[in-house]
């Protein structure tokens, strides 16, 4: 009788691995699901990773596995080496990778253990066949309804250069990455789709990603459109956080079954469990969205990128402004460029004007070149957009006559003041969610004298409103989609042009396809320009073409205000010509010049603690650890000073951080797997809580 054990992933955030043991009534299949026991009585589900002859767990320690599941088939091994390679590289261990992307019936016990005989899954079969049954009686007993077809069902002529994209991209057959730059407007998603359909026609299958939860609807609108009537109707699938435990089952079950071809979705698709896939597709590329910023620190970009050298497959990244890090790719040849440079539908990109704010009085925060700009577009009956990226009514609550600020009792921000019609006022903390009520007289003073100081969007609603009564204004941020399935009501009506003018945060800003958005207006843009961050011009660069990019997609003459006090700026000075190039170009030789990323790699440890002085101390603690136990490995390796975040204290929890950095990807992690490893035998029970985060976007 073979005696062995299995290496099953637990999402346990222990760095060991939980070997068990397999009885003889039992035999279970690296990537199976298995329950488990663990600790005292407790029994959870796992899945296997490894058959193992030997393990290190002595005899009396050993336990068995309690039961194999098998109401799916096994994970495929390309699949769970996804998984180890995405945990090894985040530095995490792989039961926090693979159980956290199931689908939580799929890993949830008392879904197997308790009184029903049948598991989610066969249940979740049940009811689709019921579905199935009466969708063919109701067919049966009515007449057929002709539907529409939508104007996306046929592929559109394509220009040039997109038919250049295409060709290449379907013609590649082996891994290899390609940078779609494509200004905005210039019709990447037609470039993506018809890519996708050589693929499908080749029977292959796809994985589509897009930065954000509301852009799904959009393209899988365009998605089912054209492609479920050539492949039927569960041809494409969709996943992202929003859909309910059921939904998200279905889904999964139809990537595993081999029924979905296309799986769209936010950055967790990047694990969809589909077999056979020809292509992979990262829509706006450089989107911060891409990177998680708990748990699992990983980035959906990157680990589409491994993925698609695994399986030797083409992986497009589409943007109008790349992240420099694939810019610098394209430059070295490691990726290859493919250009689109004109727009679509217009000719002419946005017309963009800086209104100098130092010399010009604002009424109410606007402009009045702004004001009748906006004017026009109402006679006109276009529409327009004002972006400011700070939700609320004002950021911050302040009294006139001895300057005291609204504070957060919990985090060191100030709270912001809320004010919207039909709501009582609130003063609310964007970090840790504290709601307080306005005070109706200073708390130091008692002077009644005060008000909220500067502007958000609600108070920008407010005062659009004031001065054009009669006009449609639509304000969608993330307070007014707070409900499920309104985000997609809202910009529904504000792609179809029923709203005059829409105001709103960077929600607004990316991917979508107004028809009759002729002027944007940009408030607040000079907030990010002094940042500590250095990526803070990137992003804001990004963020100001991006939503430029949103006017004139179907108009001529469109225009873009953007009011700032640093006309001379020269991220504003490359703004006004549209020039990407130019910008990454400036941009990338001050990083090499202090050898930043992409000239270097970088991981930072986040410490949190009661007092930020203890997590200090462990940080130093640990830089000590290094230097003096582990020399070697620290050639080539900078190790900073640890130093207290920005925002020192969140939820009344303060913070600290250590980058560590070396020109040597390599080496790096070298070093922090040899480095981690020792912290956590140390460490077993550490006072200070710290989390490890590998080419962190925030710094
Ligand atoms: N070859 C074409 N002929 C006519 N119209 C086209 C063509 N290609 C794209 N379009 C249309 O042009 C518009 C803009 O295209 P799309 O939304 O794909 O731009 P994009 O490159 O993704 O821009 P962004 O980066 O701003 O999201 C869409 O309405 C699309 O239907
Ligand atoms: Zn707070």
């Amino acid at each position: 009788m073979r005696n062995y054990w299995v290496r099953v992933a637990l999402d346990i955030p222990l760095e060991t691995f939980f070997d068990y043991h397999v009885p003889t009534t039992l035999s279970p299949q690296r990537g199976q699901r298995v329950i488990v026991p663990f600790g005292h009585q407790k029994q959870i589900i796992g899945v296997v990773t490894a058959i193992l002859d030997k393990t290190d767990i002595p005899l009396d320690k050993q336990k068995d596995i309690i039961q194999v599941l098998d109401d799916l088939p096994p994970f495929s091994d390309t699949w769970i080496d996804l998984c180890e390679f995405a945990a090894k590289y985040y530095l995490r261990p792989i039961g926090e990778v693979i159980l956290p992307v199931l689908p939580p019936p799929l890993r949830k016990i008392t879904a197997y253990t308790g009184k029903t005989t049948s598991s989610p899954v066969e249940r979740l079969d049940k009811k689709i066949r019921n579905q199935q049954k009466k969708a063919q009686q109701k067919k049966q007993s009515s007449t057929h309804q002709a539907t529409t077809p939508s104007a996306h069902s046929t592929s559109l002529t394509l220009n040039t250069e997109q038919r250049i994209a295409v060709e290449v991209i379907s013609q590649t057959q082996h891994f290899k990455t390609f940078l779609l730059h494509g200004i905005t407007g210039s019709g990447k998603t037609e470039v993506y789709l018809q890519a996708l359909a050589q693929k499908l026609a080749e029977g292959k299958s796809v994985i589509f990603l897009v930065p954000e939860i509301n852009l799904t609807p959009q393209f899988e609108q365009i998605l089912k459109d054209r492609f479920c009537p050539l492949y039927g109707e569960n041809t494409v699938v969709t996943m992202h956080s929003g859909l309910s435990d059921g939904d998200r089952l279905l889904a999964w079950l139809r990537m595993q079954r081999q029924e979905a071809k296309i799986v769209l979705g936010t950055r967790m698709s990047i694990f969809a469990p589909l077999e056979n896939i020809g292509l992979i597709i990262v829509d706006e590329e450089h989107d911060a969205s891409y990177k998680q910023q708990d748990g699992l620190r990983y980035s959906a970009r990157d680990l589409a990128i491994w993925r698609a050298k695994q399986l030797t497959i083409p992986v497009v990244l589409g943007s109008a402004t790349p992240s420099l890090e694939s810019w610098q790719h394209t430059l070295t040849g490691k990726y290859e460029k493919l250009c689109l440079t004109q727009r679509a539908k217009v000719t002419h990109l946005p017309h963009i004007k800086l209104i100098n704010t130092k010399k010009i009085p604002l009424n109410q925060g606007l402009s009045p070149d702004l004001i009748s700009a906006i004017d026009e577009r109402l006679q006109r009956g276009e529409q327009s957009m004002i972006y400011l990226n700070r939700r609320g009514f004002s950021p911050v609550l302040r009294c006139s006559s001895c300057s005291w600020t609204s504070e957060c009792i919990r985090c060191s921000v100030h709270t912001v003041l809320h004010q919207s019609a039909g709501k009582p006022a609130t003063l609310q903390c964007h970090h840790c969610g504290y709601t307080t009520r306005v005070p109706y007289k200073c708390p130091e003073c008692g002077n009644q004298d005060i008000s909220g100081l500067g502007y958000g969007t609600q108070r920008i609603e407010e005062v659009l409103g004031h001065l054009f009564p009669h006009a449609k204004i639509q304000r969608i941020d993330a307070d007014s989609t707070r409900l499920k399935g309104s985000a997609e009501k809202l910009f529904t009506e504000a792609h179809s042009g029923d709203v005059d003018i829409i105001v709103g945060t960077q929600m607004i800003a990316k991917g979508h396809d107004f028809k009759r958005l002729s002027l944007v207006g940009i408030l607040n843009a000079d907030m990010m320009l002094f940042s500590g961050d250095f990526r803070a011009p990137e992003r804001l660069f990004a963020q100001l073409i991006q939503v430029s990019g949103r006017a004139g997609r179907h108009l001529p003459d469109a225009e873009v205000l953007l009011q700032t006090e640093f006309p001379d700026h020269n991220l504003y000075q490359s703004l006004l010509k549209h020039d990407y190039a130019e910008f990454a170009s400036t941009t990338l030789e001050e990083r090499k010049i202090a050898k930043l990323p992409p000239f270097s790699y970088q991981v930072l440890i986040s410490a949190q603690a009661k007092k930020v002085e203890d997590a200090i101390d462990f940080l130093k603690t640990i830089i000590r650890m290094a230097k003096e136990d582990m020399p070697d490995y620290l050639e080539g390796i900078q190790l900073y000073d640890p130093i207290p975040l920005k925002i020192i204290r969140v939820a009344n929890i303060e913070r600290a951080q250590l980058l560590i950095e070396s020109e040597s990807r390599t080496r790096l992690h070298h070093f922090m797997q040899i480095w981690l490893q020792r912290v956590y035998q140390f460490f077993r029970t550490p006072k200070v809580k710290y989390f490890v985060e590998v080419d962190p976007l925030d710094i």
